[in-house]
This record gives C-alpha cells, structure tokens and sequence, in this order.
C-alpha cells in the first residue's frame, strides 16, 4: 500500500529544514519528472502546449517548457502573469530561450495543466471556467501537474475542472485526489520524485491507498482439511430474500466451508447451499442486513449480540437497533446514503449525501473516532475503509460494478473471509479488492454484469 497525505507542504518544508534542499531543486525535479514521462512515451517533435497559471503550478510548467525544448515543439500559454517568486525566476530563465508563447490555447497534441495545485483557494471565475472546458475540448493527451485544475483541497471538483489522462503529482499521493468527485478527472497517478526518494519524503500517515497486493486471497494452505476448517456462514435473509441468496452464492463462491441462508419461508436455494430457520450452531460468521425490510426487532437484536464475527449492511443503517452494537468489531458497509443515516442514528452528524460526499474522509473520520472497534466500509466510486485512526482507499472499483446486486456479491464476500477466520479489517480490505478486481477483469461491455458475472470473476482470481 502506498502512503496519502492531507498536505505536503509540510513535507517540502521538511526537505528544506532537514535536507538542505531549496524550492528550486523541488521544482526541478517536478518538472524534470513530467519531462521525462513526455520523453518515454511520445516521439520528439511532438506539439507540447503548457498552460500555466500565476503561482508555483504553472512555475512548474515554464520549468517543464524550458526541458522540453527543442525536442518537443514547445508552447506556453500564459492564462496569468507569472506571481510567485518561483514563477518569475522560472519565467526570466524561459525568457533567455526562445519558447512560443501564445495568445490563445490551441489543440498540441500533449496539452500540460499547470494553471492551479495544491493552491487553489477559491471558486474558479468564468475566465478559468472557459479556459478549462476549452481546454477539455480538444483531442490532445492531457497531463495534468500535481493536480487537475479545479480539484480543491479537499477533493471537491468545479463546474469546469481538467480532465486529465495522467496525473503527475507532486512529492506524495494527497488525499484530494480521492475523493469520489475525483475520480472522473485524474486519470492514472504517478507520483514524482522531488530530490530524495519517496520514501524519504514521506513521513508519518494514518491514511493508505491500497495496492493489489494487498488483497489475502483465502487459499488453502493445508492438505489435512476438511469444510468445517473454513467455517460456516449464516446469511440472514429478509423480504427481499434474492440479496441474501446472491450474498450467499457469492461467500460459497470465496472459501466458506459452509453457508446457510436463515430464512423462516421455504427457499429455492441451489443445492450446496442450506437453510436454517435459526442461527447454526456451528456458525462462525453472520452476514445481516441486505433485503431484510420489515423484521422482528427482538430476533434481530439476538442475532446482533451472537458472539461472532459479522458484517452488517442495507436496512439495519436506517434503525436505531444498529447502535447497541458499535462497540463490537463488526464490519459495517454502508452506501453513502445509509450512511448519513447512520451518523444520524449516532448523533454524531445530521447531513446530506451531498455534505457526505463533499467531505467523505472527514466524516468517516469522526465516525471511526466515536466506534473505534467498527470496521467502516464506506462504498463509493473510491472505497473508504476505515477503523479507528487508521484509512484505506480502495481506488480499484469501476462503474461496471454500479449495479443492483453488487453490494450483496460484497457482503457475501466479507463475510465468507469472516467465517474463514480472517480479522475484521483484513476481511474488508481483501473483499472489497477482490470485488473491484473482480469487475476489472470482466470483459464483457461496461454495463453489462449481472451478480453471478461478478462471482464467476472472483472465483478466477
Ligand atoms: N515546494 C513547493 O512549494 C513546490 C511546489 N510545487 C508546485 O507548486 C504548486 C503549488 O503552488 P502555489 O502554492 O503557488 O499554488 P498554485 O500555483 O496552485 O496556485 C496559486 C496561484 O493561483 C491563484 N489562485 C488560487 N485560486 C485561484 C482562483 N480560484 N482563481 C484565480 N486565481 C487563483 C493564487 O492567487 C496564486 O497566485 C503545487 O501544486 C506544485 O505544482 C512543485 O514545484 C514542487 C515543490
Ligand atoms: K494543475
């Protein structure tokens, strides 16, 4: 997993203090990065456009303008004079040369966003509005600098914001490029190096983008085995009965010696699949919540204080019920919606969806602060999941998997590696990657899968 910062200026400020490193030397070597990402990919000659805004971003740019020329067919455009210290000292060096500059932004065929990183500070006016989309509008491949222009600090996007094919980001992953609004807009990240390796660079984080290694797949290890060594699971299935059967054909499907729907009617389930009216004895994990619509309160709350490992989802985010049971290390995996509901319940934030999603880190954050044995698994475009102090982002998910059915395919998944033993949070993190992998790998059109697809891929993985 790779480390996410909130900020780095702190980080560059620790380069200069204990490295001796200056601002320049910083630059150089963002510039020099995105540079060398043009030389590896694209033939010389090739039209670079360099849109640069008044402050260190676009200073970055002139730098990049000031490499590439010669060998690229280089031009700047100016949206803003030149401001910081930075941007003047690199302009009056691009100035020595004889770089293009032009008046109004054409179609390159490497367009390079330098206009605003990380100092972004305040709503875009309709002069970047309109530079932006006319920027968007072209064919060119984009890059952008640090961050696309128009993504905030805190990961929210404007009206108009850069539309980039590869992010080149400065020193360290931040965490605004993962905000869910984000996602339609920074293409894949690279990281650049800024004078040390990254791994000096970085310091200390409580928050981690997950990496594909980092999904435990539940391999059998032992010859001497037999199913009651990969436990059992009950699925608890409700009116809706079809989320607990999909959950559950998706746990068999992932390991679990043993998996029960508990359903008081009669089921058509497919043969390797039991029922149970009640709660098996031998159960070790419980998957509750999906399609469980209207439902005996006194039953619920039984199965809730069982002493297994569970994961909880759907319905039960809308009853106060789910409260009695935060200080158990369960796995909750609520939608975005479910979820404001949840912090309602737990009077902890009385939202929108759209506040939530504004601010996904922070309110998981708060969340985690007040239940910090729960293991919250936040859905969205980019997974949260979190407990504790501790974050993860699972970057990996598309929108194949926006689809009726899919959060059911994950429950079954968490809970199948609860059953088999595995720990809450390992549960969730390697669930939630199989899940995105799942989908990735799926090779039909984009809107196409249907649960037993996604299940056919995980058990390929
Ligand atoms: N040590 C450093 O500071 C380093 C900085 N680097 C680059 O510097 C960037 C940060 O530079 P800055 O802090 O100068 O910030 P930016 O260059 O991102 O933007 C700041 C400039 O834009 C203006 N601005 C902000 N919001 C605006 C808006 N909505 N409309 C119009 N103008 C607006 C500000 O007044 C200021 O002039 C990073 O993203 C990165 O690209 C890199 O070169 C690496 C080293
Ligand atoms: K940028």
């Amino acid at each position: 997993m790779q480390k996410i910062f909130d900020e780095v200026n702190s980080l560059d400020k620790r380069c200069y203090e204990e490295f001796f490193l200056n601002e320049d030397i910083l630059m150089e070597h963002a510039a020099s990065s995105i540079c060398s990402y043009i030389e590896d990919i694209f033939e010389e000659n090739k039209s670079v456009l360099i849109v640069c805004g008044s402050g260190n971003n676009g200073a970055d740019g002139l730098a990049l303008a000031r490499l590439l020329y010669k060998k690229f067919d280089v031009s700047l455009y100016l949206a803003s004079a030149p401001k910081s210290p930075m941007a003047k000292l690199q302009y009056k060096r691009v100035k020595t040369l004889n770089i293009k500059e032009v008046d109004e932004p054409f179609e390159a065929d490497i367009l390079v966003d330098c206009l605003f990183g990380t100092g972004l500070n305040k709503p875009l006016d309709e002069k970047y509005l309109t530079l932006i989309d006319t920027l968007n509008s072209y064919n060119s491949f984009n890059i952008a600098c640090d961050i696309p222009s128009g993504i905030n600090h805190f990961g929210q996007i404007s009206s108009s914001t850069f539309e980039a094919d590869v992010t080149i980001t400065m020193g360290a992953l931040k965490t605004s490029l993962f905000s869910d609004f984000s996602k339609d807009y920074v293409g894949e990240i690279i990281v650049s190096n800024l004078g040390v390796q990254r791994e000096i660079y970085e310091t200390q984080t409580n928050k981690f983008l997950l990496d594909e290694s980092d999904m435990k797949l539940p391999f059998r290890n032992k010859k001497n085995s037999h199913k009651g060594s990969y436990g059992h699971l009950n699925v608890v299935a409700g009116c809706k009965k079809g989320a607990g059967i999909i959950a559950a054909k998706a746990a068999f499907g992932f390991g679990a010696g043993l998996v029960s729907v508990v359903c008081h009617e009669n089921l058509d389930l497919p043969y390797h699949i039991m029922q149970t009216h009640f709660i098996s004895e031998n159960c070790t994990a419980i998957a509750i919540g999906m399609g469980l619509g209207k439902y005996e309160t006194d039953e619920i709350r039984k199965i809730l204080n069982k002493k297994v490992a569970k994961i909880v989802d759907a319905d039960l985010f809308y009853d106060d019920l789910i409260c009695e049971v935060l200080d158990q290390e369960i796995v909750l995996t609520p939608h975005p919606k479910e979820f404001v509901s949840l912090l309602k319940l737990c009077e902890i934030a009385d939202i929108s969806v759209q506040e939530l999603q504004n601010n996904r880190f922070l309110y998981v954050e708060k969340f985690c602060k007040k239940y910090p044995n729960v293991v919250l698994l936040l859905k969205g475009a980019n997974v949260i999941i979190a407990q504790n102090e501790k974050i993860y982002v699972n970057s990996f998910g598309s929108a194949v998997l926006s689809k009726g059915g899919s959060g059911d395919v994950l429950s079954g998944l968490i809970g199948s590696l609860l059953a088999q033993g595995y720990k809450p949070l390992e549960a969730a993190i390697s669930a939630s990657l199989a899940h995105a992998m799942g989908a990735r790998n799926y090779k039909k059109n984009n809107y196409s899968l249907i649960p037993s697809d996604l299940v056919e891929e995980i058990r390929k993985l």
